[in-house]
């Protein structure tokens, strides 16, 4: 079997682990403009910005960091494809209990640790949909964008993805970061991948509609002393306008504007840019050392639940 079965419908969802469930939860709908629907439990919550059943999920953990990333494939025939080529290589794939998947509500699913890593990756195919339509607050939130993960050995990981989940390079800023697309989603990137010393979160990403979503964050954060790590400026990669802040635990979130789109066939080539300011943003600016720092990825325990 080759890899080309393996296709993506979106990047499905992100678990987060939170310190302060209640002060995450009224962080992510006051100020970044999520809705809640569901806290089925003490511990955790459902968050969305679509349709979907959710697009977050924060679980309260003493270290924050990220459960999980959930990967939405275009089919069951696709969720069949990855289940069978990682099984084919070694991976162990753990089914989600049943009882966990309908709460989730997603159907069959399941989930394996990326080896480069050590993240937990989820697969699934539906999603329900949520009781009503996603109504934006003060942001007009299009999308779950992307999440960026640290890598200690960054070229290992981006082989992985691409050889192993049929990942696309849209480009690499030498040294630094690969932006990667999760195939054929036509977004420049759901998933980057940042060199650094250790593996961990660098941040996660919610696409705007509208310019003016970033500038009003921008004074909306500053009043609530939300500290800003970076922005507002325009990455060269993707062309996208953004602006980075911290959550409740440190942990960084990412707000863009804008952002290229690749066709499924006939795609450019991947750009090697250099490893400078001028790669990072347009505007010259400078990133707070804070930017990309908490975030540990929970390893998946022997359960597929945990
Ligand atoms: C700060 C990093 C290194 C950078 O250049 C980011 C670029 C982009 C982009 O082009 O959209 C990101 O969103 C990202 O790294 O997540
Ligand atoms: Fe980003």
């Amino acid at each position: 079997m080759t890899i080309d079965a393996i296709r993506y419908r979106r990047l499905g969802y992100v678990g987060l682990n939170v310190s302060d469930l209640d002060a995450s939860v009224n962080f992510y709908e006051t100020l970044v403009g999520l809705k809640m629907d569901q806290r089925p439990q003490s511990d955790m919550a459902f968050l969305r910005c679509s349709d979907r059943h959710h697009d977050v999920v924060l679980y309260k953990s003493d270290t924050p960091g990220v459960k999980r990333v959930g990967w939405q494939m275009e089919s069951e025939a696709a969720l069949d494809a990855i289940e069978a080529h990682l099984t084919s290589i070694g991976i162990a794939c753990h089914p989600v209990a049943a009882s966990e998947s309908s709460e989730l509500g997603i159907g069959r699913a399941f989930r394996m640790t990326e080896p480069t890593t050590g993240a937990t990756f989820e697969f699934y195919h539906e999603m329900e949909a949520a009781p009503d339509a996603f109504q934006p607050t003060h942001t007009k939130i299009a999308r779950l964008g992307h999440i960026v993960l640290s890598s200690a050995d960054r070229s290992a990981t981006e082989s992985f993805l691409m050889d192993e989940m049929n990942f696309r390079v849209s480009d690499r800023i030498h040294g630094m970061v690969t932006f990667m697309r999760c195939f054929p989603n036509p977004f420049h990137h759901s998933l980057g991948v940042g060199s650094a010393g250790k593996p961990g979160l660098n941040h996660v990403n919610f696409m705007v509609t509208e310019m003016g979503d970033i500038g009003k964050a921008n004074n909306r954060m500053k009043k609530a002393d939300v500290p800003i790590v970076y922005g507002i400026g325009k990455h060269p990669p993707s062309e996208s306008v953004f602006l980075y802040f911290l959550d409740p635990d440190g942990m960084t979130i990412e707000y863009s504007y804008g952002m290229e789109e690749f066709p499924e066939t006939d795609p450019r080539m991947p750009r090697e840019m250099p490893a400078s300011l001028e790669s990072i943003d347009y505007w010259e600016g400078v990133p707070d050392p804070r930017m990309g720092k908490v975030g540990v990825l929970e390893p998946l325990g022997e359960r597929a639940e945990s």
